[in-house]
């Protein structure tokens, strides 16, 4: 099997409890809840995407196979330098990421995470699992490491996860035109949930990748 990938870049983790952490970050293309491509955005079940994640034209981009894949992610990494960690990403990683990959992975010392919208089910041995529901879903990954709500979502109500087993519960505002009045309404939220943390996108910040 060959992988579709969309870029591969080492840096830092830019969001959730791992923030400031430097991880690889292999980002596979496609995804179940948006097409990708700008003029279906409108019709798309997720609409407010940050990322570009259609074709396999990026940093890095192509088709590998699982072998390939993982030294070329191994390669990226300092030598000698240990606490090896890796985000898989996209669009849906969980629409290609599998146990081939998994053990590729693990064999060059890897510890694998993950981001996903939540609706596909987490192959056996991912070790950090950061799930971020989209309304009008169905959410099969109902346990994991972190969930991650991004903030405000119409047909999202935080509170209706808290039955769901996570280590971590966080909301991260929404990056759109109405960024700043997201920030006020995930601070206020946060205020008065307080299960709940912010998680600011802090690459966007930093102005790394
Ligand atoms: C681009 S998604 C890819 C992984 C997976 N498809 C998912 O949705 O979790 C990576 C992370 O960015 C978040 N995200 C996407 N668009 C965002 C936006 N406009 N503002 C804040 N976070 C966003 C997602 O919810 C997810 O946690
Ligand atoms: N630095 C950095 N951190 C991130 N955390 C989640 C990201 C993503 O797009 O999945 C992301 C990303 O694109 N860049
Ligand atoms: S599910 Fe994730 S990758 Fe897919 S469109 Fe939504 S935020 Fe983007
Ligand atoms: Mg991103």
């Amino acid at each position: 099997m060959k992988y579709a990938v969309k870029e591969i870049f080492y840096t830092l983790q830019g969001e959730g409890a791992h923030s400031g952490r430097p991880a690889v970050f292999l980002r596979f293309s496609g995804c179940n809840l948006w097409s990708g491509r700008e003029e279906d955005r409108y019709k798309a079940i997720c609409q407010f995407c940050d990322t570009d994640f259609w074709g396999t034209d990026g940093h890095n981009g192509g088709k590998y196979t699982a072998e390939e894949l993982a030294t070329f992610v191994n390669d990226l990494w300092p030598e000698n330098a240990g606490h090896k960690y890796i985000v898989c990403t996209g669009g849906e990683p969980l629409l290609q990421l599998n146990s081939a990959l998994i053990k590729e992975l693990h064999y060059h010392g890897f510890e694998i995470a993950i981001e996903t919208n939540g609706t596909l089910p987490v192959p056996e041995g991912v070790d950090w699992v950061c799930m971020s529901p989209k309304a009008n879903t169905e959410i099969v990954v109902t346990k994991g490491s972190e969930i991650k709500i991004v903030f405000p979502q119409k047909g999202i109500n935080p509170k209706d996860f808290e039955q769901f087993d996570f280590e971590h519960y966080f909301i991260q505002p929404m990056d759109s035109e109405e960024q700043e009045e997201n920030i006020l309404q995930s601070i206020l939220f946060c205020k008065e949930n307080p299960r709940w943390r912010v998680s600011v996108q802090t690459h966007k910040i930093l102005g790394i990748a």
